[in-house]
């Protein structure tokens, strides 16, 4: 047990800490007067029910952050065992302006980008924020939600991209 004075863990022994955690992979987009953004991001959390709300943290420092500002909407687009390399592209591998190339995106009610087979895809507008660190809490109000697809999840693990199968098959008796 760690105690109570012990020294702040370094910033690397909390990532290598949070490394153990998985997650579910989102792509985060926007559009709007700020222009059309997105970046992969694994910070998503459900905040409440009533209103439907949950909350994305975004590094300030990232190339899409200002549009998201200005746009003030977002949509959380949940990706599928199919996504691992539109993750790679959102993360950086592709430059901003060309990460949505090659590809239909839809709508829904805020006009930001809607990944048409993502596993759900929550479509928000970003009603508070709260400076943390280095990165933005984003508290989003989701105004509507894509159909939810019966397909295998994607999650982020130990550093690396892992399936999570939809349904596994009944044990024999
Ligand atoms: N929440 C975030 O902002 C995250 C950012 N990343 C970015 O992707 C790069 C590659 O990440 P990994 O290969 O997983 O190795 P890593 O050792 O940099 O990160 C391990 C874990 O620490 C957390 N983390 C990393 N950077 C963070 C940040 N700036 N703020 C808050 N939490 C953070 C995440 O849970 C991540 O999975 C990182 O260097 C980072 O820039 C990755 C995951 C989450
Ligand atoms: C698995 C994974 C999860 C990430 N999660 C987040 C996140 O929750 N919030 C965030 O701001 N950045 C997150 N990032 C980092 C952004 O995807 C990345 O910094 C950004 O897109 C870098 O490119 P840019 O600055 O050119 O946009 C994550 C990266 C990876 C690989």
């Amino acid at each position: 047990m760690t105690s109570p004075d012990s020294e702040t863990p370094s910033a690397s022994a909390y990532r290598e800490a949070m490394a153990q955690l998985a997650s579910a992979v989102h792509l985060v987009t926007t559009d709007g007067p700020g222009g059309r953004a997105g970046l992969t991001a694994t910070s998503v959390c459900s905040v409440s029910d009533g209103p439907p709300t949950l909350l994305v943290c975004l590094n300030r420092g990232s190339s899409a952050y200002p549009a998201f500002l200005r746009n003030g909407v977002l949509c959380i687009n949940t990706l599928t065992a199919a996504h691992e390399g539109l993750a790679a592209d959102f993360a950086g591998r592709v430059p901003r302006d060309e990460r949505f190339n090659g590809r239909e995106w839809g709508i829904l009610q805020t006009g930001a980008p809607v990944l048409p087979d993502a596993l759900v895809a929550f479509d928000c507008r970003i009603v508070d924020r709260h400076e943390v660190g280095t990165h933005d809490v984003l508290i989003c109000e989701v105004e509507a939600l894509a159909e939810i697809r019966d397909i295998d999840g994607l999650l982020y693990a130990g550093r690396h991209y892992r399936v999570l199968p939809r349904r596994t098959a009944p044990e024999a008796s």
